[in-house]
């Protein structure tokens, strides 16, 4: 076990998908994995374990924010060794012909900063998803006739953001939308030699002010789910 995570050491798969909320990864492990057991409850941030068509699982709550995901990150990475690590989650849309419901698998992901801000310091580096994961994605997302678009999103550091000059120009520069843990995901995966993605659900949109309704999140969660997790073993 580590610090935030209580799982034994082989409790972990080497496929881990990440939520940001910790009961959307209690409800993807009894919605899509067979056998799923409790891993994780440290500070109620709940982890499962599980098989999904026989391959081995781990759905592991991020929290909110890229330093909340970053602990997390690299607990699975350096004590668990966990090889593929996919966020799936929702995400603000920011683009006219970014529809609420619409998929959005993340190529790139722009920050202010990041908490490798510290290392890379005047470096401004591109976090990028794993090729060969966002293939998949794609081809997932085409083959289940989801509307999916492909691009860079950003990750903020703010959910309650006061910069109207920021997002103007993000709009202009082809942000599709906006989060709070891809790009220290990326970050990581490419320092460490793993393998990641994003997979987001847009559940509010910035500039028509449309927000999916409760009940509608968890059917639009669920084909994103299968999308991360066709990606992972295609
Ligand atoms: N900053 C920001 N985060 C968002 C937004 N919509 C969503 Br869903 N999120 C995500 O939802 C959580 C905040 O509610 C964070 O984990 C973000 O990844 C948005 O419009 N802005």
């Amino acid at each position: 076990m580590t610090i935030h995570i209580g799982a034994a050491p082989d409790q972990i798969a080497q496929t881990v998908l990440m939520p940001g909320d910790p009961y959307r990864a209690k409800w993807a492990a009894e919605t899509f994995l067979d056998n799923a057991v409790l891993v994780n409850e440290v500070r109620g941030m709940l982890g499962f374990t599980g098989t999904w068509r026989g391959h081995r699982v781990t759905i592991q709550g991020s929290g909110m924010g890229m330093p909340s995901l970053s602990i997390y990150a690299n607990e699975l990475i350096t004590n668990y060794d966990a090889q593929t690590l996919i966020r799936i989650g929702s995400c603000g849309g920011m683009q006219p012909h970014v529809g609420i419901r619409d998929v959005i698998v993340a190529m790139t992901a722009s920050t202010i900063t990041s908490p490798s801000s510290g290392i890379l310091r005047e470096m401004n580096y591109a976090p990028c998803a794993d090729w060969g994961l966002l293939r998949a994605a794609v081809a997932a997302a085409e083959a289940k006739g989801t509307k999916t678009h492909v691009g860079g999103i950003y990750s903020s550091d703010v959910f309650y953001a006061e910069r109207p000059d920021l997002d103007e120009q993000m709009v202009r520069h082809g942000i599709l939308a906006v989060e709070m843990e891809a790009a220290e995901l990326y970050t990581l995966a490419a320092r460490h030699g793993r393998r990641a993605l994003a997979v987001l659900t847009v559940s509010d949109h910035l500039q028509t002010g449309e927000a999916l309704p409760a009940e509608e999140r968890e059917r639009s969660f669920g084909e994103m789910v299968e999308i991360a997790l066709e990606a992972a073993f295609s």
